[in-house]
């Protein structure tokens, strides 16, 4: 089973409820430093919910109890800065969302927002970012031109820099391709392999060959529940847990 000693971050009794209905109850999972874990489950399992909660994007839409322990403090707590949590813990959404501003001037948005200036910094973090997102290629002579003239996928691909433009050690990623077609697809899955040499990444992803191909460990939620956490070839070839199994075999989700 899950044997993670050294976590980038773990949840501890994870409980999220909208308003009355609980959606997630009593999780507690460790999350493995540089490595890629996808959480799976059928639509409305709580994927996105457990994702939300690690950097406290319920905040003001669901009540979240139990502890989240980054750098051996439970960021859950009220006091906790979570514009510092965010900057630490960066998120990139289904649907690409550049800025309508020019290519550079997205990347290092966040870097300004935390009161950068220095324009010789923000040009080298930008080329790093769009580097580390495999995008420096195709943009390196148009950064002035508007985000929004670029693909999708290379929008994903700019979101994703501009996530790591702020240098966060943990990317959580919400179906990162599921807007994108089977090429950019295959570009950002190329690109996570890399990423996670310096950051972690945890997704929720509905593509059960994403999850095989690009993550190091699965975890498999149903109903709010963790079923089943492991390392993603013993989820996938050897799943201990019969709902694991029906899931993965389409008898239901
Ligand atoms: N902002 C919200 N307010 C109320 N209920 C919500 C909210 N967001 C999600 N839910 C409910 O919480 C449950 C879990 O939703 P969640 O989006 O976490 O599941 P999911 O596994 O990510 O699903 P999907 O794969 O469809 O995105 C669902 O019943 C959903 O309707």
């Amino acid at each position: 089973m899950t044997n993670i000693s050294n976590p980038a971050i773990s949840v501890e009794a994870l409980g999220v409820a909208y308003g009355d209905h609980p959606v997630i109850e009593n999780i507690s999972m460790k999350f493995p430093k540089n490595q890629i874990t996808a959480l799976i489950g059928a639509s409305g399992s709580g994927k996105s919910t457990l994702l939300r909660s690690l950097n406290r994007m319920n905040d003001g839409l669901a009540t979240v109890t139990g502890k989240i322990h980054f750098h051996d403090v439970d960021i859950n707590q009220p006091k906790v800065n979570i514009y510092r949590v965010r900057q630490q813990i960066g998120m990139v959404f289904q649907q690409p969302t550049p800025f309508p501003l020019s290519i550079f001037d997205n990347v290092v948005y966040g870097l300004r927002l935390a009161g950068v200036k220095d324009r010789k910094v923000l040009t080298e973090r930008a080329e790093t970012s769009l580097k580390q997102a495999a995008l420096w290629g195709e943009v390196k002579d148009s950064l002035k031109k508007s985000a929004l003239a670029l693909s999708g996928g290379q929008q994903q691909r700019l979101c994703i820099a501009r996530t790591l433009a702020v240098e966060p050690e943990i990317i959580l990623m919400d179906e990162p391709t599921s807007a994108l077609d089977p090429v950019s697809t295959t570009q950002i899955e190329d690109t996570l392999v890399h990423l996670k040499e310096r950051f972690t990444i945890i997704m929720v992803t509905h593509n059960m060959q994403q999850a095989s191909r690009s993550a190091d460990w699965t975890a498999f939620l149903h109903q709010g529940e963790l079923i089943e956490y492991n390392q993603t070839a013993d989820i996938f070839l050897n799943p201990q847990k019969k709902q694991t199994a029906d899931y993965l075999s389409g008898k239901f989700g």
